[in-house]
């Protein structure tokens, strides 16, 4: 069981739901992959405008754990208010605190993400903070009350999977909260990586949704987020640098 806050998950897989083909694609995808945890851009969601489209009109969102993020937002101030604006919709059991420093990598800004990380944390928000790899700035985030942190394994939707193994399993090491890597997944190999690293779970949009097959995908995640738990709770074997014989002869005398 994953827990964040008060809220437990059997699944670790968080879902993005944005730049599906359609909404049909988005809505199977979403069922095949199980998972528990919804995310959505909360600038995109035309809130107060129910005439507007709604992209999530397919999804039961009553049977999902929403996580709307602040995308769009470059400040602390705005990030604070984006939040704001998703729980006074109803929309929001815990908040996504993206705050972007870089147009072209996306990356985000750290400075701004701690501060409204620390401020939503006042106001009682359920608070995952998206983050760069750097060690010491998930341990600030930890510090400041983030009930998970999200280090990015590379920019949003590059598909790089995992740029810097050793930081996110520093980050893992000392967390003393979930960490749910988020981010620049580009396939199951980069997920099962991500897990057996000891990642408590995974949160990624493009990998899926910009597949060739989003549903086979969704499905294909799923089963690599569970084979890397999995393995991370058998425990791998040590690497060694010379052979072993699989089949030890000592002790048998023909
Ligand atoms: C939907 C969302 O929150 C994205 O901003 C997230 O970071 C996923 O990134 P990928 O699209 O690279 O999986």
């Amino acid at each position: 069981m994953l827990t964040i806050g008060d809220k437990q998950f059997h699944s670790r897989l968080f879902l993005g739901t944005g730049k599906y083909p359609d909404f049909d694609t988005q809505k199977e995808a979403v069922d095949v992959s199980e998972t528990e945890v919804l995310t959505f851009s909360v600038r995109r969601m035309n809130i107060f405008e129910p005439s507007q489209p709604n992209f999530l009109e397919k999804l039961d969102v009553e049977k999902y754990s929403l996580l709307p993020n602040t995308a769009g937002a470059k400040t602390a101030e705005e990030a604070v208010r984006t939040a704001k604006l998703a729980k006074a919709s109803g929309l929001c059991d815990m908040i996504k605190v993206e705050v972007i420093g870089c147009d072209k990598t996306l990356l985000p800004d750290p400075v701004e993400t701690l501060k409204a990380t620390e401020e939503l944390v006042k106001e009682g928000f359920t608070v995952l903070p998206y983050t760069s790899d750097d060690v010491v700035l998930a341990q600030r985030l930890a510090d400041a009350g983030a009930h998970a942190i999200m280090p990015g394994a590379s920019p949003i939707g590059s598909g790089q999977g995992i740029i810097n193994p050793l930081n996110l399993s520093l980050i893992i090491e000392q967390a003393n909260v979930p960490v749910i890597v988020d981010a620049g997944i580009g396939s199951p190999n980069d997920v099962t990586a991500a897990m057996e690293l000891g990642a408590d779970g995974i949160l990624l949009n493009t990998a899926v949704s910009a597949a060739a097959h989003p549903v086979k995908m969704a499905e294909a995640m799923k089963l690599a987020v569970q084979a890397g738990r999995l393995g991370y709770e058998a425990g791998r074997i040590p690497k060694k640098r010379y052979a072993t014989a699989s089949s030890p002869m000592e002790g048998i005398s023909v």
